[in-house]
């Protein structure tokens, strides 16, 4: 099976064009694809598919194997790679599932539209939302030295997300238009070095708080940009902004 690796920002993927509906979509055979030492080795696995209207369709699992919902960064990195097989010029639509996006690619930096999100929920001083995949978001103090996997297993495996999981992010203010991300990832159940859906998250609990209509968001594999207007406390037009690479290609056996 040919594949293609890619990475947005540290979050990295396998890619394959599956238009002719021959991958096998098998647990075991996608947590193995994944492994980073029995593998290729990635965050999780994105499949391109055909489905009209839509320039294509994007299946994302997760490295536990298991199918997920959206990714932000796998979305971009897919953008990249629909690009990259000449499947549209500038902007694109696909079918993700969370529903449609728009996206468009300029010089290997992808502009990607999130979805709306409705409502941003509250626990204790943290925040909870829904950006195509779950999140809780949490503002700490001197981030670099956070103990990111053991607060985000916690938190992600507490009695009220246990059932479901969900992604945990840490935010640290760096100044009136810049935020610091770091992510513990549900079905990696590890930090990443950044989740597009959870910059998205984190960058919304920052901009609901001023009148500011982007941010910018460090995170440890790089520089990403959020850009959301607001309606009361409701956020459309939400665009996830950065650069996408394609990092080798290969051929491996699936048996
Ligand atoms: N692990 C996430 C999906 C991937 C999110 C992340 N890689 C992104 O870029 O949004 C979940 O199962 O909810």
């Amino acid at each position: 099976m040919e594949f293609y690796k890619y990475q947005g920002t540290g979050n990295d993927f396998v890619m394959v064009d599956n238009r002719d509906l021959q991958f096998p979509k098998d647990q075991e055979i996608i947590e193995k694809l994944c492994d980073r030492r029995f593998g290729i080795g990635a965050d999780g696995l994105i499949l391109l598919e055909n489905d009209e209207p839509y320039d294509f369709k994007m299946v994302y699992y997760n490295s536990d194997g298991g199918e997920s919902t959206m990714c932000g960064n796998g979305g971009r990195c897919l953008v990249a790679f629909a690009f990259f097989l000449d499947i549209f010029e500038e902007n694109c639509t696909f079918i993700a599932t969370d529903g449609e996006h728009e996206a468009e690619i300029h010089n290997g930096v992808v502009k990607l539209k999130m979805i709306d999100v409705e409502s941003i929920l509250s626990d204790a001083e943290d925040f909870v939302l829904n950006t195509g995949s779950p999140h809780y978001v949490k503002y700490v103090e001197d981030i670099t030295n956070y103990n990111v996997f053991a607060e985000g297993n916690k938190i992600r495996n507490s009695e009220n997300y246990s059932e479901n999981g969900i992604n945990v992010n840490f935010v640290e203010k760096i100044s009136d238009d810049e935020i610091f991300v770091r992510t513990y990832e549900r079905g990696v159940e590890d930090e990443t070095y950044s989740c597009g859906t959870g910059v998205t998250a984190s960058a919304l609990t920052f901009l609901q708080k001023g009148n500011l209509t982007s941010i910018k968001v460090k995170t440890l594999g790089g520089n990403l940009k959020v850009y959301a207007e607001k309606n009361e406390n409701k956020f459309h037009k939400i665009w996830l902004e950065g650069p996408a690479k394609q990092v080798f290609r290969g051929k491996i056996d699936l048996i």
